[in-house]
């Protein structure tokens, strides 16, 4: 059984991934950390029965009442970073999904971890559809270059980053600059990636868009399940590859 401490849980995704997590046999949301919503019951907060699991203000303060095995953060970067290293020194393994953190943020993280020997994923997207876009992009960059290659995402106008950590991430695997990226916020819109070959006479697309944030929460259920017991991540795809070629 995984205990875990959820960060963001009262978010959009947080919530999204939790109502994923709290149907799952093998794990339990012991505890969450929350800057506005401490005290909140956990069970209640998920359209349930009170579960007597609460929100804390902040790492220690959960891990002064719960014992858990693992820390996950959807919340916002400076959020992010302070609780993830208090996680770590506490010897918790970590999934991070927020984004905009910088690097030097990540690899302080990735650090700890390592130091502490623990398990560590610090991934902008925990999607199958974007690792596998991450695939299709490559091929697009081997039959046509960079040159004319955009990476067009789309975002609900509360999104506090821009352009979104999947966006810049897309933008690293495929070796383009940051001037490749077009960012749109638009209201109705949950996420929305596409990867274009845009030239005089073609256009080849590929897109994906989640409508569902459970998502997000399948491929943090996918990484509990197969957790190793030490080493950093730093995308889902390099996580996914690992794990499949072990199997
Ligand atoms: N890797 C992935 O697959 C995905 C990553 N994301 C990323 O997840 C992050 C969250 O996005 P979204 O759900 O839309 O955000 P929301 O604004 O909806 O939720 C933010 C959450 O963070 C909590 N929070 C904010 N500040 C703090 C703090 N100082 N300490 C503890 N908790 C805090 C809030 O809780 P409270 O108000 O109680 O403090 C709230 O629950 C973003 O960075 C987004 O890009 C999103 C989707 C997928
Ligand atoms: O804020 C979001 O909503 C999302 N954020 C992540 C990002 O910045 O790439 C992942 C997904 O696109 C949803």
């Amino acid at each position: 059984m995984k205990r875990i401490v959820m960060a963001g849980i009262t978010g959009r995704t947080g919530k999204a991934v939790a109502n994923v997590l709290r149907r799952l046999d093998d794990c339990q949301i012991v505890a969450a950390v929350g800057k506005n919503s401490a005290g909140r019951d956990i069970g209640e907060l998920l359209g349930g029965k009170s579960n007597f699991r609460y929100i804390y203000p902040d790492v220690p303060s959960a891990l002064e009442k719960t014992d858990a095995d693992v820390y996950i953060d959807f919340t916002a970067p400076d959020a992010a970073q302070k609780n993830a290293v208090s996680a770590a020194k506490h010897g918790l393994d970590i999934i991070i999904g927020t984004t905009g953190l910088t690097k030097e943020s990540v690899e302080c993280i990735a650090e700890l971890l390592r130091e502490e020997n623990r398990f560590g994923i610090i991934a902008s997207n925990f999607s199958i559809g974007i690792a596998a876009m991450v695939k299709m992009g490559n091929i697009l960059r081997e039959y046509y270059g960079g040159e004319e290659l955009q990476i067009i995402e789309k975002h609900h106008t509360s999104k506090r980053d821009c352009p979104s950590g999947t966006a810049l991430y897309l933008q690293q695997q495929l070796d383009l600059t940051e001037d490749a990226i077009i960012a749109k916020r638009v209201a109705e819109k949950a996420s929305y990636h596409e990867i274009k070959f845009a030239a005089k006479n073609e256009n080849l697309s590929v897109s994906y868009e989640v409508t569902g944030r459970e998502v997000f929460g399948e491929g943090v259920a996918y990484i509990l399940r197969n957790m190793p017991n030490s080493g950093v991540y730093y995308d889902f795809l390099s996580f996914i590859e690992h794990i499949e070629k072990r199997k």
